[in-house]
């Protein structure tokens, strides 16, 4: 049985993805926030509902995704029922150090997953206290592999690699929107551009996995000699698009 404090974005996603890929609803148990979000969210999925932490008692792993302003009061009230779980919390201000302080004795682990979990295509990053043995990281890796992707990292590296995955579909999905609105400004109708563009997307991104070339190489594939590709790499390039996304991950990491 596994329990979730807070299911808004991205604990929804991670519930919707749990679900949706063959999770059982019925070993869910979900503590919701004041909205009524969490009951739509059940009505869909099936999962039981409670009022309070406590009745998160009898599950052997616990997700938290409130916001930073609610960690700690969230803390305080499942101290009184961790001993023994593995708690996992996903809000960017509980490292792994901050939930041991807080809640003692107790195996911790701080994860960032990203969107795409909700489709099973997520990227999650996630960095387990010293006393987590193997046999526990398979217990959660046996989770949230529903989800997809899930890679240990050191600490130091969990919010770096956080917002390269957890930030970036984000900075995407404007990517896409712009691509879109280019084809709009053009003459295609607004459902053709972004057909095109989340499509392009889509396979690009499929044949980067899958391919033995690097990406520098596969754009180097596009682009013809004299051609109308290498045209709009140098517009991209003349227009700092290289540097936006860099300095977009530097703004995304500086508080
Ligand atoms: N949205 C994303 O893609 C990602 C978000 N995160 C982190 O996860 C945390 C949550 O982010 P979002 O899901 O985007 O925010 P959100 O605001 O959509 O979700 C937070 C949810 O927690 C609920 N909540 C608040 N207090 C509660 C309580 N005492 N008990 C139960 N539920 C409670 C709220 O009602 C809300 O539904 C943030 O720290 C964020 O940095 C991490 C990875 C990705
Ligand atoms: O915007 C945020 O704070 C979170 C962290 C990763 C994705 N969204």
């Amino acid at each position: 049985m596994i329990g979730f404090i807070g299911a808004g974005s991205i604990g929804g996603a991670v519930i919707t993805g749990l679900v949706k890929n063959g999770f059982n609803s019925d070993d869910i148990i979900v503590k919701g926030g004041r909205s009524n979000r969490t009951e739509i969210l059940s009505d869909q999925l099936g999962f039981q509902v409670v009022k309070k932490v406590k009745q998160l008692a009898e599950t052997d792993i616990i997700f938290i995704a409130v916001g930073a302003d609610a960690l700690n009061s969230v803390l305080k009230e499942l101290k009184e029922i961790a001993a023994g779980k593995l708690i996992v919390a996903f809000t960017g201000s509980a490292s792994v150090t901050h939930l041991k302080q807080v809640l003692g004795d107790v195996k911790v682990a701080h994860a960032i997953p990203n969107t795409p979990v909700k489709v099973g295509a997520g990227f999650t990053g996630i960095t387990y206290s010293d006393d987590f043995t193997a046999e526990d990281k398979k217990k959660i890796g046996s989770v949230l592999g529903y989800t997809g992707q899930l890679v240990e990292v050191p600490e130091n590296e969990l919010g770096i690699l956080g917002t390269v995955a957890g930030c970036s579909p984000a900075f995407l999905d404007v990517f896409i929107e712009a691509l879109s609105d280019a084809g709009v400004k053009h003459g295609l109708s607004r459902k053709l551009a972004y057909d095109a563009a989340i499509g392009m997307a889509i396979g690009a991104s499929k044949l980067a996995k899958q391919s033995d070339l690097n990406v520098s190489a596969l754009k180097d594939e596009v682009t013809s000699p004299g051609g109308s590709t290498i045209r709009g790499v140098a517009a991209l390039e003349e227009y700092g698009f290289r540097n936006a996304v860099i300095k977009a991950v530097d703004a995304a990491e500086n508080e």
